[in-house]
């Protein structure tokens, strides 16, 4: 009789809402069909670490007047544990499954800009989920801008083992045709952060005007 080995123990999160920021302050209501609402749907920003997910995330929120959500830092809420210690603990596998769930969960919100992790775009569930409720944006960056921006840092558990640079490299050939699938592209450059979120605030508009409306509003 084979036994087989148990694996990492299933990770418990808490579920509650209450670790999650309150609505900030209206900004002014622009005129229009879309009176009151600064931005109709969420905006999920997707890219490889170190694309400037969670810095230009922040700075796009405040521009579009709506909440600011890392889904990083909502999973580690969660499960009070860091990135770091879910993987060493967990594994990978508990990660992604955590990662899916949290997605779903703050794809349900109102209009927010979320900044997700890395590799959440690549689950199809996420994928399908935020194709129905968001609007994808993808920070593309170069290898040598990935490697300068993670450099030094210790909380991506992936980047900590062997050659980051290698690593992102094999990273960049597996995922970013599928990050190509998001409704906008952006290229990550060397000017300030709300630089990039001012074209990125600017690109989503301008994606949904051309959409015959908010994927948030079409589907359930
Ligand atoms: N123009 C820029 N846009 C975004 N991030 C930048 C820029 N220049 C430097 N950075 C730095 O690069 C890092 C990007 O990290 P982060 O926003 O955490 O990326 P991600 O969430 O995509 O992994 C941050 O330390 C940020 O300060
Ligand atoms: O690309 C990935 O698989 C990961 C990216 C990280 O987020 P950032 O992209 O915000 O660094 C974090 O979710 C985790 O370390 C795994
Ligand atoms: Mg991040």
């Amino acid at each position: 009789m084979s036994v087989v080995p148990p694996g990492p123990p299933a990770l418990d999160i808490d579920d509650s809402p209450t670790h999650e920021a309150p609505p900030p302050v209206e900004p002014p209501a622009p005129a229009g069909p879309r009176a009151g609402r600064a931005l109709p749907c969420t905006v999920v920003l997707v890219g490889l670490m170190g694309a400037g997910k969670t810095c230009v995330g922040r700075c796009l929120a405040k521009l579009a007047g709506v909440p600011f959500v890392d889904a990083d830092a909502e999973i580690e809420a969660a499960a009070r544990l860091s990135i770091s210690e879910i993987f060493a603990t967990y594994g990978e596998a508990e990660f992604r499954a955590t990662e899916r769930r949290v997605m779903a969960r703050l794809l349900e919100r109102p209009p927010l800009v979320l900044a997700a992790g890395g590799g959440a775009f690549m689950a199809d569930e996420t994928r399908a989920l935020i194709a129905r409720r968001a609007v994808s944006v993808w920070l593309r960056a170069d290898l040598e801008t990935l490697v300068a921006r993670t450099a030094g840092r210790s909380h991506r558990p992936l980047l900590n083992s062997g050659d980051a640079r290698a690593t992102l490299a094999a990273l960049m050939e597996r995922r970013y045709p599928v990050y190509a699938t998001a409704d906008v592209t952006l290229d990550a450059t060397d000017e300030p952060p709300l630089a990039t979120a001012r074209r990125a605030f600017d690109a989503v508009r301008r994606h949904l005007a051309h959409s015959l409306s908010c994927p948030s509003e079409s589907s359930p």
